[in-house]
């Protein structure tokens, strides 16, 4: 223990827009953060791009940035965690470290029309297996696009001579001076080629997609030492300890460590996942996914994944110009006492859970000629609520388990008015902890935990606290009109893309 006294662990959190390091103490205490975004790349209409380069060189500044804010040195750290954006897919050259293409990030729809195939034969396979609906979303299919789209790839894939990896994987992989090729199972679960019960790729469905295996990296627990850093990349060799995607880690970040206790962290987008224990519960309409690996054995959860969140409030204020800056969008919604008829359906690259239409597309309805900026602002911040209560549904028939309180973080839950809303539609408890760095505490203690700066869940659990609950005061039959008014206007944004194509308005 005496050699980790003084120290700290730092979590690279990088996220869909930006990335983020924090330095923590043994307490759970913010040091040093540093936070740099990178541009976001649109090709084409639902196409969705990062450099792999840029999102490096974001997370570099930022560690950079947190050990100074911190005032110490890269020799302090007792161990490294990473967390990040699911799902996104990077490819890149085993020799050079080169990325071969962008990284196709989660929310990209380019692969609809392979998934499309997939769904038609193989639907129940790979949601047997990999506790994935079948979707754009997931990892497989953007592989499968780069092997089919990148001249030559495919023919340097079979000869072993590229590496694909999610983001986690590229950042260790880069860390480590290109030594560590591994993914944890929490990431490895969101790729639709990962067999969840066996803990392994699953030949099968890396036949279907044409994935040469010795692409992939090595499956492993998310809390045990993978390797140490390069000292000519990160200033010393430090542990790299801990690794879990961004959702799980908030959900271990929150301490839900017992069956039926969930997380919902609004951010680009909603996910709520609740920690299952050793059981994964099978589902039709959310995923079944791998919480995490430690202490020998694999948690699941289940999740509700919603794609379009708080990238609303983003598009309220960057393309229509309702607002300045985000935290104008809570007065604006609540200069109004409710939503008038005007409900906001935020599918811009279709609809995840419960819906799962890739080609559902965003409406606004209900619009009158007395309808103004407020409308607009408050049926974004209640079509997040209303997609959280479709989850919540879902996972609560699925579990068996009424879900006693829902404990958020992310950048939206400062928002109080959307936090009262959501409490009210649900009518359920909202508690918003102390600590809303949850994602980036994650990964610090699934790192700390692995070198024993932590010693276990129970003594972690013990530093979570609860900020603001946020109770019901909703009457049961206005939310259940409100929710009825949000289904009817779901049913008319499905589908849309798929109508625009059949009528040639679009590729
Ligand atoms: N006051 C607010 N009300 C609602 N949403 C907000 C507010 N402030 C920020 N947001 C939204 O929160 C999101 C940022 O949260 P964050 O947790 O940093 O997201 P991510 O990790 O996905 O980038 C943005 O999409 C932003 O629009
Ligand atoms: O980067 P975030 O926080 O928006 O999270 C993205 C999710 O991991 C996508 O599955």
């Amino acid at each position: 223990m005496s050699d980790l006294e003084g120290k700290y662990v730092l979590a690279l959190d990088e996220g869909t827009t930006s990335a983020r390091a924090i330095v923590f103490d043994r307490e759970s205490n913010i040091l040093g953060v540093g936070q740099y975004e990178f541009p976001q790349y649109y090709p084409k209409p639902g196409w969705v791009e990062h450099n792999p380069n840029e999102i490096w060189d974001a997370q570099v500044r930022a560690f950079k940035t947190a050990l100074e804010k911190a005032s110490i040195k890269p020799e302090d750290i007792a161990a490294i965690g990473v967390t990040n954006q699911r799902e996104t897919t990077i490819i890149w050259d085993k020799k050079t470290g080169e990325p071969v293409y962008n990284a196709i990030v989660w929310q990209c729809r380019r692969t609809a029309d392979i998934v499309d195939e997939l769904r038609k034969d193989y639907y129940d396979v790979i949601k047997e297996k990999t506790g994935l609906v079948p979707d754009s979303y997931f990892s497989g299919p953007k592989i499968k696009w780069l092997l089919d789209n990148v001249p030559g790839l495919r023919e340097k894939a079979e000869k072993g001579e590229v590496l694909f990896g999610t983001v986690d994987t590229f950042l260790i992989w880069r860390l480590s001076g290109g030594k560590v090729h591994v993914v944890d199972y929490s990431n490895a679960s969101r790729t639709m080629i990962f067999n969840i019960h066996k803990l392994e790729w699953d030949q099968e469905l890396l036949e279907i997609l044409g994935i040469p295996e010795a692409i992939l990296p090595e499956p492993k627990p998310s809390s045990e030492i993978y390797g140490y850093t390069d000292p000519k990349v990160f200033g010393a060799e430090v542990p790299i300890a801990g690794d879990a995607g961004d959702q799980q880690a908030a959900l271990f970040g929150q301490a839900c460590y017992k069956p039926g206790m969930v997380k919902n962290t609004y951010g680009t987008g909603n996910f709520m996942l609740m920690n299952t224990g050793e059981k994964p519960y099978p589902s039709k309409d959310l995923l079944t996914t791998i919480a995490w690996g430690l202490n020998g054995k694999v948690e699941y959860a289940l999740e509700g994944s919603i794609f379009i969140t708080g990238a609303a409030v983003q598009w309220l204020r960057d393309s229509l110009k309702i607002i300045e800056v985000s935290d104008e969008v809570e007065p604006l919604a609540a200069s109004l006492a409710s939503n008038e008829g005007v409900y906001f359906v935020p599918a811009f690259v279709g609809l995840g859970a419960p819906y799962w239409d890739q080609y559902a597309r965003g409406l606004i309805i209900g619009i009158t000629r007395g309808t103004r900026r407020a409308h607009f602002a408050r049926a974004v911040l209640e079509s997040i609520a209303y997609l959280t209560k479709d989850v919540l549904i879902e996972m609560e028939n699925d579990s068996g388990i009424k879900v006693k309180e829902l404990r958020v973080d992310g950048g939206a839950t400062k928002n109080n008015f959307l936090m009262q809303f959501q409490a009210d539609i649900l009518g359920t408890k909202v508690v918003r902890p102390v600590t809303q760095e949850t994602t980036a505490l994650g990964a610090a203690y699934l790192a700390g935990l692995a070198v024993g700066y932590w010693n276990s869940q129970e003594e972690i659990a013990k530093m979570w606290k609860v900020e603001t609950e946020f109770e019901p005061q909703m009457d049961e039959q206005t939310r259940e009109k409100l929710y009825a008014g949000w289904k009817e206007a779901v049913k008319r944004s499905l589908g849309w893309a798929k109508v625009l194509k059949d009528l040639g308005l679009s590729e």
